[in-house]
């Protein structure tokens, strides 16, 4: 684990110490969009007009951010429009690479060895943390964005005239609801699993743990009365919480002691999780030996045996009872 200072690849885990032990999260620093006419998007600039063949998607199967992307990517049907590369497993003292493995695609650009080369290529003195995923732009030779929420959002409606299969998961009267949706579950959910995995003492882990809790509870009582978070049907709230629920019980109960209940013992979120799995597309998304191996395997802070555990022995593809909701 380690960043780019001035360009520089420099091996450093994350400083907690200034912090109270508490994990930080840092934003993300390319922040321009894919729009159906190239003008400028709600940040960065503008330029990256969506257009077949000129986007490149880097993705680890292991990230839960990046796990958006590529769902979206599959929702959508931009398979033929965006190429896609995926990194090893182990994010270790070079960070995220393309060593070859089992699921890994190699860089067809640059044959990059390593992910942060991607960003010195965008940004030859980049300061900052390297993390899928990035969305590329082959045209000017540069990184569109690296933020998740916001290149699902491009996902969403950029292509649609180019052809994209049909599906809003961001419809403009239900805006609200999903932001309010997404701000409790980003904070105690999606990294409040890393806030509790990440804390370095007991106070932190527990003022992360205790509420991402009381958020599962809510949400399982929310899903008892309809199929998705909202009634409109999946959106983004529902893809945003999907990719940390399936990787809860076999990575973030154990690996990051989230351990008060497991996801299995909640019956609505348990078949959830199933309903969502099997929707066309998302399950050749997901890849349990690439997610198990990079957290059990990268973190050796927290598990320096690097053993990855066997179990627990789930079938997301076994019938779920979601349908009788509709
Ligand atoms: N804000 C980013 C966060 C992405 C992120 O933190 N990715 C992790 C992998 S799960 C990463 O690449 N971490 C490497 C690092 O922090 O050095 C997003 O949602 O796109």
């Amino acid at each position: 684990m380690g960043l780019l200072v001035d360009g520089q690849w420099q091996d450093q885990w994350y400083d907690t110490k200034s912090s109270g032990g508490r994990f930080v999260r840092k934003d993300a620093a390319f922040r321009s969009w894919i729009t159906a006419d190239g003008s400028a998007g709600p940040s960065g600039s503008g330029g990256f007009k969506a257009e077949p063949g000129r986007y490149h998607l880097y993705v680890s199967y292991a990230c839960p951010w990046a796990h958006r992307t590529l769902i979206f990517r599959a929702l959508k049907g931009l398979e033929k429009f965006i190429t896609v590369s995926v990194v090893n497993s182990y994010m270790a003292q070079d960070g995220w690479t393309f060593t070859p493995e089992e699921g890994v695609i190699p860089d067809p650009l640059f044959g990059a060895d390593f992910m942060h080369q991607i960003y010195t290529k965008a940004d030859a003195d980049y300061t900052g943390r390297v993390t899928v995923p990035v969305l590329w732009d082959k045209k000017t030779g540069t990184i569109v964005s690296n933020e998740s929420s916001e290149i699902i959002r491009m996902f969403n409606t950029a292509f649609n005239g180019l052809g994209a299969k049909a599906g809003d998961y961001y419809p403009a009267e239900h805006r609200e609801e999903i932001n309010a949706i997404n701000e409790r579950v980003y904070h105690t959910v999606n990294n409040g699993v890393y806030k509790g995995g990440f804390a370095t003492t007991q106070a932190a882990y527990e003022e992360a743990v205790v509420p991402l809790f009381e958020t599962l509870d809510w949400l399982e009582e929310k899903l008892s009365s309809s199929r998705y978070l909202l009634d409109y049907g999946a959106t983004e709230a529902d893809w945003r919480l999907f990719t940390t629920l399936i990787r809860f019980d076999p990575v973030y109960v154990g690996h990051f002691k989230c351990n008060i209940r497991t996801i299995g013992s909640y019956s609505n979120l348990s078949h959830y999780v199933r309903d969502l799995y099997q929707q066309p597309g998302v399950a050749k998304t997901v890849n349990m030996a690439h997610i198990k191996n990079h957290y059990y395997a990268s973190h050796d802070t927290i598990n320096p045996t690097r053993i990855v555990p066997l179990g627990p022995d789930i079938d997301f593809s076994a019938p779920h009872n979601r349908g009788q909701m509709d």
